[in-house]
């Protein structure tokens, strides 16, 4: 068996800047690769730059523009640029915005939403229908300047009151001690993590990419669990 394979959990690794990242996240076996394109962040890429990364990741993992609020200009170029398989909106855009973006570039959208009580997970509603996916992630703690990657976690049992048919990633302060738990507590069709494979803010460590990877699997394939060889 290769021990990289795909797991049977979709596994988007985000704010990527390396040509080396890019291709250890393919090899280990991520589902999606995601790209920063916001200015405050340690992640943010240019899209020229973005656009060089993901070939080598095209048709083997799909590729994800991450924006924030971005204007119809922002997204002309980073679609024409990266041609992405799917664009992540994570800041307050609307239905009617997810709509509108959807229908001028014909792609997938995944929207973000920050979760901190039950309530927040019922701000969904209205997009029900229009965003392809959600993404769930911590609210940002107070004083960060970013919406996401800020490695905090939230009360992953609030996911329980979510209908089943909704499909998401988890996200937020996931890392390879606390991903097994997260899995058991939400049983998440896919999760999503940035900073804890990192070894300083916007620098992707590749020894924690490899542990978190294998802690993936041992919480999501029995037979690596118990140790099989197979
Ligand atoms: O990661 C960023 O810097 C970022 C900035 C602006 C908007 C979104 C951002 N990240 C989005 C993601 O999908 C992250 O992977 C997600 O927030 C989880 O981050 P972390 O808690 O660090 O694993």
């Amino acid at each position: 068996m290769n021990s990289n394979a795909r797991t049977n959990i979709d596994i988007k690794i985000c704010g990527l800047k390396t040509r080396e990242a890019v291709q250890r996240a393919i090899d280990l076996g991520a589902s999606h690769i995601g790209f920063i394109f916001f200015e405050k962040s340690p992640r943010n890429i240019e899209p020229a730059d973005a656009a060089e990364l993901a070939e080598l990741a095209r048709g083997r993992a799909k590729i994800v523009a991450v924006t924030v609020n971005a204007d119809n200009d922002e997204l002309d170029e980073i679609v024409a640029l990266l041609r992405p398989d799917i664009l992540q909106l994570h800041g307050g855009e609307s239905a009617e915005r997810v709509l509108t973006i959807k229908a001028v570039y014909g792609l997938p959208v995944m929207k973000a939403f920050s979760v901190r009580e039950a309530a927040d997970l019922e701000k969904i509603d209205a997009y029900v229908g229009i965003a392809d996916r959600f993404l769930f992630d911590a609210k940002p703690p107070v004083g960060s300047d970013l919406p996401g990657g800020n490695g905090v976690s939230f009360d992953w049992t609030l996911m329980h009151a979510l209908d089943g048919n909704v499909d998401y990633m988890l996200s937020g302060g996931l890392n390879k001690d606390n991903v097994g738990e997260a899995i058991a507590v939400t049983r998440a069709p896919g999760i999503d993590i940035s900073s804890g494979v990192e070894s300083a803010p916007g620098v992707k460590d590749i020894g924690r990419m490899e542990e978190f990877f294998a802690a993936v699997r041992r919480a999501t394939d029995p037979a690596v669990a118990a140790g099989s060889r197979m």
